[in-house]
């Protein structure tokens, strides 16, 4: 009789559920559970993006990422970290993590629905009821605290932005280009001078703030192809270990599209258009000139915080509006210039390790008769012929006699007047088998049509960035 009793039947299936939890490791998420339903708990919830990018997102990632729980986790991702070599933990999607503060347990889930391009994502907050008012303003002050931490260890990996599509999203990868201010060929008083320009940007919070003005600087980049624009954008997010935003005009809609793509950047990051010339030129895109204004003067950035870098690379300024490149709009203008024999030497000890050779007042006499090739050309020749540094040298001058007669003439050494930084020197590039200059135009000349056949056939008049 009693063994069909409800008050039995009960006990046995309470007990059940219990052995079934024990036995499969959920008796916690159970016992949670139980309390979810005694409203023990509230739940916060911190969206990756609200009407713009919010930032306690992305400073909440990396402080998540960083607890030691997640390496106690049972299930988590394993990615490359800044360096090629490092491998970082990174919550996965749907994923719970716990944090103690003051004695308090957090739980946090990296809560993530629907699917791309519409993906949402957040981090939820799960927090007893008692401890939210004893704990929740000092706890949030320490996430900052120790994000802030991370960012200015350096600790923080460095992300690529692009807009990929036409819905106004920025999709991201890891950001692991290898240049820096040392791999980059360039006049060493320049560098030196881009360099302290960039620290004391970074400095100079306050003193923006006191003038009033947007805490940003700009840089045009201009020069030939191949002679280091885009690796010098590369090496300043690596200096200044800020993310990278690069721009596709020919992705953009319309002006409003490119504001709400620039609200949704995040501070400390460098902002790229490449090639524009060549859009304002072709007038292949649905943005205006005045969305373009706006965005250089940094009215837009100003609402959503600060810290930006602005880059455009072109490979002339000959025809673009002067009033568009005035200083304010544009702070430091720095020519790319094709190779000269200084440039030419730095390549060699990088590429060769070659400090001198006796081929070396040859190759001299040559630019000095107004001969030169990118450094992306010498560079690769250096490469491909770095066996041997008489062969590698060899190579550059018959290249130089034969491609590079006069094409550096009207550059190398010309200053204009509205330089405010000297010109940078010389580059390199990668790839076997490429053993005079033809074949190396032919691939990149093979390269840019391919890059602008895809682009036209999108109504696009912009190349894909070697960033990428
Ligand atoms: N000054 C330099 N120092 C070192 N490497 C360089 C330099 N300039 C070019 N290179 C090498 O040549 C290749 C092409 O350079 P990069 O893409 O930076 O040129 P670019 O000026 O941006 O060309 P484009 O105008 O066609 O976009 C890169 O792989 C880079 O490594
Ligand atoms: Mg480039």
């Amino acid at each position: 009789m009693f063994l069909c009793s409800p008050i039995f039947l009960t006990t046995i299936a309470t007990s059940l559920i219990l052995l079934f939890a024990l036995q499969t490791g959920c008796l916690k998420k159970l016992w949670r559970t139980i309390e979810d339903w005694f409203h023990v708990y509230q739940f916060l919830k911190v969206p990756e993006h609200n009407e713009t990018h919010n930032h306690l997102y992305r400073k909440l990632s990396l402080y998540l990422n960083s607890l030691s729980s997640i390496e106690d986790s049972d299930f988590t991702n394993l990615v490359t970290g800044k360096k090629q070599n490092d491998i970082v933990l990174c919550l996965s999607p749907n994923q719970t993590v716990t944090d103690n503060f003051l004695g308090a347990t957090l739980y946090w889930c990296n809560q993530t629905t629907g699917e791309e391009p519409g993906r949402t994502r957040a981090f939820v907050l799960k927090i007893r009821r008692v401890d939210k008012r004893r704990i929740l303003r000092p706890y949030l002050q320490h996430i900052h605290a120790v994000a802030d931490e991370i960012e200015q260890q350096g600790k923080r990996d460095l992300r690529l932005f692009m807009n990929t599509d036409s819905f106004g999203r920025w999709r991201s990868l890891p950001f692991t280009h290898p240049s820096t201010f040392e791999t980059l060929a360039m006049e060493p008083d320049l560098k030196n001078r881009v360099k302290s320009d960039l620290e004391s940007f970074l400095r100079a919070k306050q003193y923006y703030n006191r003038l009033g003005r947007v805490w940003k600087r700009s840089f045009l980049l201009y020069g030939p192809s191949g002679t280091g624009k885009s690796s010098f954008v590369a090496a300043m997010a690596n200096f200044l270990s800020y993310d990278v935003y690069d721009i596709d005009l020919s992705k953009i809609p319309s002006d409003s599209d490119l504001k709400f793509l620039l609200l949704q950047t995040t501070p400390k990051s460098v902002v790229v258009i490449e090639d524009l010339d060549r859009f304002l030129a072709e007038k292949s895109t649905r943005v205006s000139s005045s969305g373009i204004l706006n965005f250089m003067d940094g009215v837009l950035t100003s609402c959503c915080g600060e810290e930006r870098m602005m880059v455009f690379t072109m490979n002339t300024k000959e025809h673009v509006d002067p009033n568009l490149l005035r200083p304010g709009r544009v702070d430091v203008h720095i020519r790319f210039p094709l190779c000269d024999f200084s440039a030419f030497k730095t390549l060699a000890s990088s590429y060769l390790g070659v400090k001198d050779h006796k081929l070396f007042p040859q190759v001299q006499e040559i630019f000095q008769s107004g001969a030169s090739l990118s450094p992306a050309e010498i560079g690769e020749l250096m490469i491909a012929n770095r066996s041997s540094p008489s062969r590698a040298i060899k190579s550059v001058i018959t290249a130089l006699q034969t491609d590079g007669d006069g094409r550096g003439g009207g550059l190398i050494g010309r200053r204009t007047e509205d330089d405010e930084m000297d010109e940078p020197d010389a580059v390199m590039c990668g790839g076997e088998g490429l053993h005079t200059v033809k074949d190396i135009r032919k691939l990149y000349g093979f390269f840019r049509l391919r890059v602008s056949r895809k682009s036209s056939s999108c109504n696009s008049s912009l190349p894909s960035s070697p960033l990428r």
